[in-house]
């Protein structure tokens, strides 16, 4: 079971204590547009005032001018119901205009406070999400929300309202039929409380099923050229179907649920409005009840008939944002783990020496029990350049990721100049480090964007001289120059092209600290030679800390770690690594790996059983015992 505090997507955690718990928690992002949203109310209390107005005004128009001939009250009262329902059009065109700019500002609002924790949050939390699940939150979901704010939200305290006033206008007309139509929102409240109870369910599954078919098409669309090499389309595209067809049928159920809630609505209001009309004309017939009066109340039920007829419509929009609310809460409420300790320091270029210590470090996966890193001591000296191997899967990507706080340790601590990296400040941490991962990941932004990344302020100059390091000078020929788009993932350049422009996007603004994870594994011999070339003239300004596969990449390195089961195993210098390790020349060579006792064993300080030479294991210090 993955960790509670990385927002476990799986858990799809329930809705607070109440229903529309999380909905009211985003109360907050009315606050700024309090005023707006008193006006909207004004404006449509005032817009209803003026339509309930409108039957009473018909009442005296026929129990008055009409039953006594009177042409001349009757221009009076129809010049009054047409200024009414002036009023009314000017007040609906008002309400509409505030009511845009609102629900839309607040919906930007929140949309920016979701983004901007997604950011925040660690590189655990976005391992465990599907990014269609994040994608449908930040978007579907918001709508909905904003859709209830604006819409259902004012419609339900209007008709609420309305209902009231009407259900009193009624009792004073005809107490007995009044308390009728008033008896009928029993069986109104029971039918939605109902209707509320299992439309939230449905809405909640076909949320995450939203989710679901967003991360499908995601993944196809990243994935289309191995998807077609592979002539995987058609199980693709079953796999897509049944996510669809269960989205599909989700909203079909929802659909129906809806319908017959309506149909159960509508019911109510028609049958009590068939007794009035019925009882009404009695009272007439008996001269209890005036022609006039019956009119007005008939009219002014009939008012009521909306309010009723949306009630289905407002709860399936309630329940709707309530379930965004939950989606969308789950998000916020996962705590940002890496973040600034509050007494974090800022460490400035110029005074960074760059002594990179890692002092029994333990890693392991939220969730996961089996730590990847166990008790790792590794000294990298300021200036020197280590490069770390191993077999695949043993954790050296994973080991890298501890320096820039992508991840936090779980035991130990790893220090730079002799400061915990949890105690620098996260901008200034990440400003000293300079980060190339395995998989070069290109925005859709331009060359000199992707580039300037996580420096903006860098010059043309920096620029340039990142681009000559890296070989990346192909960059100035692209059609426009460095402000050519690269497209999504830089999809339109090939892989060692992405992977210079990665590894310049890394040595830009000289940074204090290297670490590159495999950074050359993608390049031809030819380049592969030249950018060589180019890192060892930065290396030689930093420290660095590479994951090198290669065996031509290991001579850009002054020592070289090999990590096994979750330990250094050895430390030392290439050559008397080769001479005295066999696990390690195994892992560099095509040899099969060494028996049980030549294999490298967690060493702790320990000499390697069965080692010979110098190089056979890191000490204490996790230095090694050969230096070059
Ligand atoms: N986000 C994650 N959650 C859980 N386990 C993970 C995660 N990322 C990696 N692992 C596991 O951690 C171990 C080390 O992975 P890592 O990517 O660090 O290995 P590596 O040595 O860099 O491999 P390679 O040489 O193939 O790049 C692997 O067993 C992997 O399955």
């Amino acid at each position: 079971m993955p960790a509670e505090s990385d927002g476990d997507p799986a858990a799809r955690v329930a809705a607070g204590p109440h229903p529309v718990h999380n909905l009211w928690r985003l109360r907050r992002y009315l606050r700024p547009y309090a005023g707006q949203f008193a006006w909207l109310l004004l404006t449509a209390l005032a817009g209803t005032g003026a339509s309930i107005a409108v039957p009473l005004v018909v009442q005296r128009v026929v129990d008055g001018p009409v039953a006594r001939r009177d042409p001349a009250g009757l221009l009076h009262l129809g010049a009054l119901a047409l200024l009414l329902g002036l009023a009314e059009a000017v007040l609906i065109f008002v309400r509409r205009w505030v009511q845009s700019s609102s629900a839309v500002g607040m919906e930007a609002a929140l949309r920016a406070d979701v983004y901007a924790h997604l950011q925040r949050l660690p590189a655990s939390f976005h391992d465990r999400w599907q990014s269609g699940q994040l994608l449908s939150r930040i978007t579907t979901d918001l709508s909905v929300i904003r859709r209830f704010l604006s819409f259902g939200l004012l419609f339900l305290v209007l008709n609420l309202l309305t209902y009231a006033v009407v259900v009193v206008l009624l009792i004073r007309l005809h107490p007995v039929l009044g308390l009728l139509v008033a008896a009928s929102a029993v069986p109104l409240f029971l039918i939605s409380r109902q209707f509320a109870r299992h439309y939230h369910a449905a809405s909640r599954r076909m949320q995450d099923q939203q989710g679901d078919v967003a991360t499908l098409v995601e993944e196809t669309a990243q994935g289309l050229r191995t998807m077609r090499a592979y002539g995987r389309g058609p199980q693709l595209a079953a796999r897509f179907g049944g996510a669809a067809r269960a989205l599909h049928d989700t909203g079909v159920g929802k659909g129906r649920l809806l319908a017959r809630t309506s149909a159960l609505l509508d019911l109510v209001p028609n049958l009590t409005l068939a007794v009035v009309l019925v009882a009404g004309a009695a009272a007439v017939a008996r001269g209890v009840f005036t022609i006039g009066e019956l009119v007005a109340f008939v009219t002014l039920q009939l008012m009521l008939i909306w309010p009723v007829q949306s009630l289905g419509w407002i709860i399936a929009n309630g329940q709707e944002a309530a379930t965004a609310a939950d989606r969308i809460q789950e998000v916020l409420d996962t705590p940002p783990r890496i973040v600034d300790a509050p007494a974090a320091v800022a460490l400035e270029r110029p005074a960074v020496r760059g002594r990179l210590r890692f002092e029994r470090v333990s890693f392991a996966y939220p969730g996961t029990a089996a730590p990847v890193l166990r008790e790792i001591d590794l000294t990298v000296d300021p200036g020197e350049t280590l490069a770390l191997v191993g077999a695949t899967g043993c954790g050296k990507s994973t080991l890298l990721s501890l320096v820039p706080r992508l991840h936090d340790v779980t035991g130990g601590r790893i220090t730079l100049d002799g400061h915990d990296v949890r105690e620098l400040r996260l901008d200034s941490l990440r400003r000293l480090v300079g980060v190339a991962f395995e998989e070069p990941t290109l925005f859709s932004m331009s060359v000199r964007e992707n580039l300037t990344l996580g420096r903006p302020d860098a010059s043309e100059e920096d620029v340039a001289a990142a681009l000559t390091l890296a070989q990346a000078d192909f960059a100035y020929d692209l059609p426009w120059g460095l402000g050519t788009r690269v497209g999504e993932q830089g999809l339109t350049l090939s892989g060692g092209q992405r992977q210079r422009l990665a590894l310049a996007r890394a040595v830009l603004g000289r940074p204090a600290l290297l670490v590159l994870d495999d950074p050359l594994s993608a390049l031809d011999v030819q380049t592969e030679a030249l950018v060589e070339a180019a890192l060892k003239r930065v290396l030689r300004e930093c420290t660095a800390l590479l994951v090198v596969h290669r065996p031509s990449t290991i001579a850009l390195a002054d020592r070289v770690a090999l990590l096994d089961g979750g330990r250094i195993v050895a430390v030392g210098r290439h050559s008397d690594l080769l001479a005295s390790v066999p696990a390690y020349r195994a892992l560099l060579s095509a040899e099969p790996p060494p028996s049980e006792g030549g294999r490298p064993t967690p060493t702790n300080g320990t000499p390697r059983p069965g080692g010979s030479g110098p190089a056979t294991g890191a000490t204490p210090d996790g230095r090694g015992l050969v230096r070059s």
